[in-house]
Protein backbone atom coordinates (compact mmCIF):
# COMPACT_ATOMS: atom_id res chain seq x y z
CA UNK A 1 0.00 0.00 0.00
CA UNK A 2 1.37 3.52 -0.74
CA UNK A 3 2.45 5.74 2.06
CA UNK A 4 0.47 8.62 2.39
CA UNK A 5 2.19 12.18 2.33
CA UNK A 6 2.72 15.23 4.64
CA UNK A 7 3.08 18.68 3.34
CA UNK A 8 5.44 20.67 5.12
CA UNK A 9 5.68 24.42 5.38
CA UNK A 10 8.50 24.89 2.46
CA UNK A 11 5.77 23.22 -0.23
CA UNK A 12 8.10 19.77 0.29
CA UNK A 13 6.66 16.36 1.34
CA UNK A 14 7.30 13.54 4.02
CA UNK A 15 6.24 10.09 3.80
CA UNK A 16 3.67 9.83 6.90
CA UNK A 17 6.08 6.81 8.31
CA UNK A 18 9.97 6.71 8.49
CA UNK A 19 12.44 4.56 9.19
CA UNK A 20 14.81 5.06 12.95
CA UNK A 21 18.04 3.92 12.37
CA UNK A 22 19.44 3.78 15.88
CA UNK A 23 21.11 2.25 17.24
CA UNK A 24 22.34 -0.09 14.03
CA UNK A 25 25.61 -0.10 12.94
CA UNK A 26 28.19 -2.05 10.55
CA UNK A 27 26.25 -4.51 8.28
CA UNK A 28 23.29 -5.06 10.46
CA UNK A 29 22.80 -1.27 9.56
CA UNK A 30 22.85 -1.88 5.76
CA UNK A 31 20.66 -5.35 5.58
CA UNK A 32 18.59 -3.49 8.05
CA UNK A 33 18.23 -0.64 6.27
CA UNK A 34 18.22 -1.95 2.58
CA UNK A 35 15.53 -5.01 4.18
CA UNK A 36 13.49 -1.39 5.69
CA UNK A 37 13.42 -0.01 2.13
CA UNK A 38 12.32 -2.89 0.35
CA UNK A 39 9.63 -3.29 3.03
CA UNK A 40 8.39 0.53 1.31
CA UNK A 41 10.23 2.49 3.83
CA UNK A 42 11.38 5.94 2.21
CA UNK A 43 12.02 7.98 4.89
CA UNK A 44 15.68 7.14 6.91
CA UNK A 45 15.95 9.15 10.13
CA UNK A 46 19.91 9.60 10.94
CA UNK A 47 22.30 11.46 12.85
CA UNK A 48 25.86 12.15 13.49
CA UNK A 49 25.83 11.08 16.93
CA UNK A 50 24.37 7.34 15.65
CA UNK A 51 27.85 6.94 14.07
CA UNK A 52 26.17 5.21 10.64
CA UNK A 53 25.95 7.87 8.26
CA UNK A 54 28.40 5.65 6.21
CA UNK A 55 25.87 2.51 6.61
CA UNK A 56 22.90 4.85 5.57
CA UNK A 57 24.45 5.76 2.58
CA UNK A 58 25.89 2.13 1.30
CA UNK A 59 21.96 1.09 2.22
CA UNK A 60 20.48 4.12 0.16
CA UNK A 61 23.42 2.81 -3.05
CA UNK A 62 22.28 -1.36 -2.65
CA UNK A 63 18.80 -0.53 -2.74
CA UNK A 64 19.23 0.69 -6.17
CA UNK A 65 16.50 2.93 -5.85
CA UNK A 66 16.99 6.26 -7.23
CA UNK A 67 18.42 8.79 -5.30
CA UNK A 68 15.50 11.12 -6.24
CA UNK A 69 12.84 8.21 -4.36
CA UNK A 70 14.71 8.22 -1.14
CA UNK A 71 14.59 10.90 1.94
CA UNK A 72 17.58 11.06 4.00
CA UNK A 73 17.60 13.00 7.50
CA UNK A 74 20.51 13.85 9.45
CA UNK A 75 21.25 15.79 12.29
CA UNK A 76 23.80 18.28 13.29
CA UNK A 77 24.83 17.13 16.86
CA UNK A 78 25.58 19.93 20.45
CA UNK A 79 29.27 20.19 19.66
CA UNK A 80 28.77 21.63 16.03
CA UNK A 81 26.25 24.45 16.95
CA UNK A 82 28.66 27.78 16.36
CA UNK A 83 27.88 28.32 12.73
CA UNK A 84 31.28 27.36 11.20
CA UNK A 85 31.25 24.48 13.19
CA UNK A 86 27.57 23.71 11.72
CA UNK A 87 28.72 24.17 8.32
CA UNK A 88 31.35 21.89 8.59
CA UNK A 89 29.34 19.51 10.72
CA UNK A 90 26.21 18.96 7.69
CA UNK A 91 29.37 18.48 5.29
CA UNK A 92 30.87 15.84 7.14
CA UNK A 93 27.44 14.20 7.31
CA UNK A 94 27.01 14.55 2.99
CA UNK A 95 30.77 13.40 2.47
CA UNK A 96 30.12 10.16 4.93
CA UNK A 97 26.71 9.56 3.28
CA UNK A 98 28.35 10.20 -0.13
CA UNK A 99 25.38 11.85 -1.05
CA UNK A 100 25.79 15.31 -2.66
CA UNK A 101 22.39 16.73 -0.74
CA UNK A 102 20.62 15.60 2.44
CA UNK A 103 16.69 15.81 2.29
CA UNK A 104 16.16 16.94 5.86
CA UNK A 105 18.56 18.71 8.61
CA UNK A 106 17.89 18.95 12.26
CA UNK A 107 19.73 20.75 14.73
CA UNK A 108 19.09 17.53 17.01
CA UNK A 109 18.93 19.52 20.58
CA UNK A 110 19.20 22.88 21.85
CA UNK A 111 21.68 22.47 24.67
CA UNK A 112 19.97 25.50 25.96
CA UNK A 113 23.05 25.92 28.42
CA UNK A 114 25.42 25.74 25.63
CA UNK A 115 23.42 28.80 23.70
CA UNK A 116 24.75 28.47 20.48
CA UNK A 117 21.80 26.57 18.76
CA UNK A 118 20.18 29.66 17.46
CA UNK A 119 23.76 29.78 15.39
CA UNK A 120 23.61 26.21 14.25
CA UNK A 121 20.07 27.44 12.61
CA UNK A 122 21.11 29.95 10.54
CA UNK A 123 23.80 27.96 9.37
CA UNK A 124 21.24 25.72 8.05
CA UNK A 125 19.64 28.39 6.58
CA UNK A 126 22.09 29.59 4.49
CA UNK A 127 23.47 25.40 3.67
CA UNK A 128 19.49 25.47 2.15
CA UNK A 129 20.59 28.26 -0.13
CA UNK A 130 23.22 26.32 -1.77
CA UNK A 131 20.80 23.27 -2.20
CA UNK A 132 23.05 20.98 0.28
CA UNK A 133 20.03 20.75 2.21
CA UNK A 134 16.09 20.69 0.79
CA UNK A 135 14.53 20.79 3.74
CA UNK A 136 15.48 22.26 7.39
CA UNK A 137 14.28 21.58 11.36
CA UNK A 138 15.15 20.63 14.52
CA UNK A 139 15.09 18.17 17.08
CA UNK A 140 13.56 18.29 21.05
CA UNK A 141 12.79 22.17 20.51
CA UNK A 142 10.38 23.49 23.16
CA UNK A 143 8.48 26.48 22.66
CA UNK A 144 11.01 29.50 23.86
CA UNK A 145 14.03 27.56 21.56
CA UNK A 146 11.72 27.80 18.27
CA UNK A 147 10.35 31.54 18.91
CA UNK A 148 14.13 32.30 19.51
CA UNK A 149 15.26 30.69 16.02
CA UNK A 150 12.45 32.13 14.19
CA UNK A 151 12.62 35.57 15.73
CA UNK A 152 16.32 35.78 14.72
CA UNK A 153 16.06 34.38 11.33
CA UNK A 154 12.23 35.06 10.27
CA UNK A 155 12.29 31.23 8.74
CA UNK A 156 10.20 28.46 11.06
CA UNK A 157 11.22 25.20 11.00
CA UNK A 158 9.11 22.78 8.39
CA UNK A 159 10.04 19.60 10.91
CA UNK A 160 10.28 19.32 15.14
CA UNK A 161 11.39 16.12 15.63
CA UNK A 162 10.31 15.18 19.57
CA UNK A 163 9.90 12.18 21.92
CA UNK A 164 5.99 11.22 21.80
CA UNK A 165 4.51 8.02 22.60
CA UNK A 166 1.60 6.41 24.22
CA UNK A 167 3.31 7.72 27.93
CA UNK A 168 4.12 10.75 26.73
CA UNK A 169 1.69 12.15 24.22
CA UNK A 170 3.12 15.45 24.12
CA UNK A 171 -0.33 17.32 23.61
CA UNK A 172 1.42 20.20 24.48
CA UNK A 173 4.35 20.61 22.17
CA UNK A 174 2.10 19.03 19.22
CA UNK A 175 0.16 22.14 19.41
CA UNK A 176 3.08 24.79 19.93
CA UNK A 177 4.37 22.79 16.72
CA UNK A 178 0.81 23.34 14.61
CA UNK A 179 0.47 26.81 15.76
CA UNK A 180 3.63 27.46 13.95
CA UNK A 181 2.92 25.32 11.03
CA UNK A 182 5.60 22.69 11.84
CA UNK A 183 5.50 19.18 11.39
CA UNK A 184 5.65 16.82 14.48
CA UNK A 185 7.87 14.13 13.88
CA UNK A 186 7.77 11.40 16.77
CA UNK A 187 11.10 9.53 18.12
CA UNK A 188 10.33 6.43 20.16
CA UNK A 189 7.63 6.26 19.01
CA UNK A 190 6.87 2.89 20.24
CA UNK A 191 7.77 3.87 23.52
CA UNK A 192 11.43 1.76 22.84
CA UNK A 193 11.69 -0.60 25.52
CA UNK A 194 8.55 0.53 27.57
CA UNK A 195 6.69 0.01 25.00
CA UNK A 196 2.69 0.07 26.47
CA UNK A 197 1.99 -3.06 24.24
CA UNK A 198 -0.89 -4.72 27.53
CA UNK A 199 -2.22 -1.36 28.09
CA UNK A 200 -5.94 -2.05 27.57
CA UNK A 201 -6.49 0.65 25.43
CA UNK A 202 -4.17 -0.65 23.31
CA UNK A 203 -4.25 -4.45 23.22
CA UNK A 204 -8.30 -3.67 23.14
CA UNK A 205 -8.25 -1.54 19.98
CA UNK A 206 -5.70 -4.44 18.87
CA UNK A 207 -8.38 -7.16 18.95
CA UNK A 208 -11.09 -4.68 17.92
CA UNK A 209 -9.22 -4.41 14.38
CA UNK A 210 -7.98 -7.37 14.22
CA UNK A 211 -4.03 -5.53 14.31
CA UNK A 212 -1.16 -6.10 16.78
CA UNK A 213 -0.69 -3.66 19.34
CA UNK A 214 2.40 -1.83 17.55
CA UNK A 215 0.13 -1.34 14.72
CA UNK A 216 -2.44 0.91 16.67
CA UNK A 217 0.45 2.64 18.66
CA UNK A 218 1.63 4.07 14.55
CA UNK A 219 -1.85 4.14 13.89
CA UNK A 220 -2.78 6.34 16.93
CA UNK A 221 0.70 8.25 15.80
CA UNK A 222 -0.76 8.57 12.11
CA UNK A 223 -4.17 9.97 13.76
CA UNK A 224 -2.82 12.35 16.25
CA UNK A 225 -1.02 14.13 12.89
CA UNK A 226 2.46 13.22 13.64
CA UNK A 227 5.57 11.29 11.57
CA UNK A 228 6.91 8.34 13.61
CA UNK A 229 10.04 6.71 12.78
CA UNK A 230 9.95 3.53 14.12
CA UNK A 231 12.94 1.13 14.42
CA UNK A 232 13.49 -2.18 13.91
CA UNK A 233 16.08 -4.66 13.08
CA UNK A 234 13.33 -7.75 11.91
CA UNK A 235 11.88 -7.35 8.51
CA UNK A 236 8.67 -8.55 9.68
CA UNK A 237 8.63 -6.15 11.96
CA UNK A 238 9.39 -3.64 9.50
CA UNK A 239 6.69 -4.69 7.16
CA UNK A 240 4.18 -4.55 10.04
CA UNK A 241 5.24 -1.22 11.63
CA UNK A 242 4.23 -0.07 7.88
CA UNK A 243 1.44 -1.49 7.43
CA UNK A 244 -1.03 0.93 9.46
CA UNK A 245 -3.34 2.97 6.78
CA UNK A 246 -6.03 -0.36 6.00
CA UNK A 247 -7.97 0.46 9.67
CA UNK A 248 -8.78 3.68 11.58
CA UNK A 249 -9.18 4.38 15.17
CA UNK A 250 -11.98 5.57 16.61
CA UNK A 251 -12.09 9.06 18.13
CA UNK A 252 -12.40 7.20 21.73
CA UNK A 253 -9.74 4.75 20.98
CA UNK A 254 -7.36 7.93 19.85
CA UNK A 255 -8.43 9.55 23.33
CA UNK A 256 -7.92 6.18 25.18
CA UNK A 257 -4.33 6.11 24.16
CA UNK A 258 -3.76 9.35 25.02
CA UNK A 259 -4.96 9.11 28.17
CA UNK A 260 -2.12 6.62 29.18
CA UNK A 261 0.32 10.06 29.04
CA UNK A 262 1.87 10.13 32.44
CA UNK A 263 3.95 13.82 33.76
CA UNK A 264 6.87 11.20 34.36
CA UNK A 265 6.95 9.39 31.31
CA UNK A 266 9.93 10.44 29.36
CA UNK A 267 12.37 7.39 28.75
CA UNK A 268 15.48 8.98 29.87
CA UNK A 269 14.38 12.37 31.73
CA UNK A 270 15.62 14.29 27.96
CA UNK A 271 14.10 17.72 28.62
CA UNK A 272 14.80 19.80 26.11
CA UNK A 273 15.38 22.96 28.73
CA UNK A 274 17.92 20.74 30.69
CA UNK A 275 19.49 17.90 28.92
CA UNK A 276 22.49 17.91 27.17
CA UNK A 277 23.65 15.84 24.47
CA UNK A 278 26.71 17.06 22.73
N1 LIG B 1 15.90 13.14 17.90
C1 LIG B 1 16.17 12.43 18.97
O1 LIG B 1 16.64 12.97 19.99
C2 LIG B 1 15.94 10.97 18.97
C3 LIG B 1 15.68 10.33 17.79
N2 LIG B 1 15.46 8.97 17.74
C4 LIG B 1 15.12 8.37 16.43
O2 LIG B 1 13.89 7.68 16.57
C5 LIG B 1 14.04 6.35 16.09
C6 LIG B 1 13.08 5.39 16.78
O3 LIG B 1 13.21 5.45 18.18
P1 LIG B 1 13.73 4.23 19.08
O4 LIG B 1 14.34 4.83 20.28
O5 LIG B 1 14.54 3.32 18.25
O6 LIG B 1 12.40 3.55 19.59
P2 LIG B 1 11.15 2.79 18.94
O7 LIG B 1 9.96 3.26 19.69
O8 LIG B 1 11.17 2.90 17.47
O9 LIG B 1 11.39 1.30 19.40
C7 LIG B 1 12.41 0.51 18.88
C8 LIG B 1 12.43 -0.81 19.66
O10 LIG B 1 11.17 -1.46 19.51
C9 LIG B 1 11.35 -2.75 18.93
N3 LIG B 1 10.25 -2.92 17.97
C10 LIG B 1 10.10 -2.29 16.77
N4 LIG B 1 8.95 -2.65 16.18
C11 LIG B 1 8.35 -3.53 17.02
C12 LIG B 1 7.13 -4.25 16.97
N5 LIG B 1 6.31 -4.15 15.93
N6 LIG B 1 6.83 -5.08 18.01
C13 LIG B 1 7.67 -5.18 19.06
N7 LIG B 1 8.83 -4.51 19.18
C14 LIG B 1 9.16 -3.70 18.16
C15 LIG B 1 12.71 -2.73 18.26
O11 LIG B 1 13.29 -4.01 18.31
P3 LIG B 1 13.77 -4.81 16.97
O12 LIG B 1 14.77 -3.93 16.28
O13 LIG B 1 14.37 -6.05 17.53
O14 LIG B 1 12.53 -5.06 16.17
C16 LIG B 1 13.47 -1.76 19.16
O15 LIG B 1 13.98 -2.43 20.28
C17 LIG B 1 15.52 6.05 16.37
O16 LIG B 1 15.96 4.93 15.65
C18 LIG B 1 16.14 7.36 15.94
O17 LIG B 1 16.23 7.39 14.52
C19 LIG B 1 15.47 8.24 18.90
C20 LIG B 1 15.75 8.82 20.12
C21 LIG B 1 16.02 10.24 20.25
O1 LIG C 1 18.97 8.78 19.67
C1 LIG C 1 18.97 10.02 19.73
O2 LIG C 1 18.69 10.72 18.75
C2 LIG C 1 19.30 10.70 20.95
O3 LIG C 1 19.21 11.89 20.97
C3 LIG C 1 19.75 10.02 22.22
O4 LIG C 1 19.38 10.81 23.32
C4 LIG C 1 19.31 8.61 22.45
O5 LIG C 1 17.93 8.57 22.55
C5 LIG C 1 20.00 8.01 23.62
O6 LIG C 1 20.97 7.35 23.46
C6 LIG C 1 19.47 8.25 24.98
O7 LIG C 1 20.16 7.53 25.94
Amino acid sequence: MAIPTRTLNDGSTLPAIGFGTYPLKDDEAVSGIVSAIEAGYRLLDTAVNYGNEQEVGEAVRVSGLPREELLVASKIPGRHHGYDDAIASVHGSLERLGLDYIDLHLVHWPNPSVDKYAEAWRALVDLREQGLVRTIGVSNFAAAHLDRIIGETGVTPAVNQIELHPYFPQVDMRAVNAERGIQTESWSPLGKRQAPFAEPAVADAAAAHGVTPGQVILRWQVQLGSVPIPKSATPERQRANLDVFGFELSDDEVAAITALGRSDGRLFGGDPDTHEEM
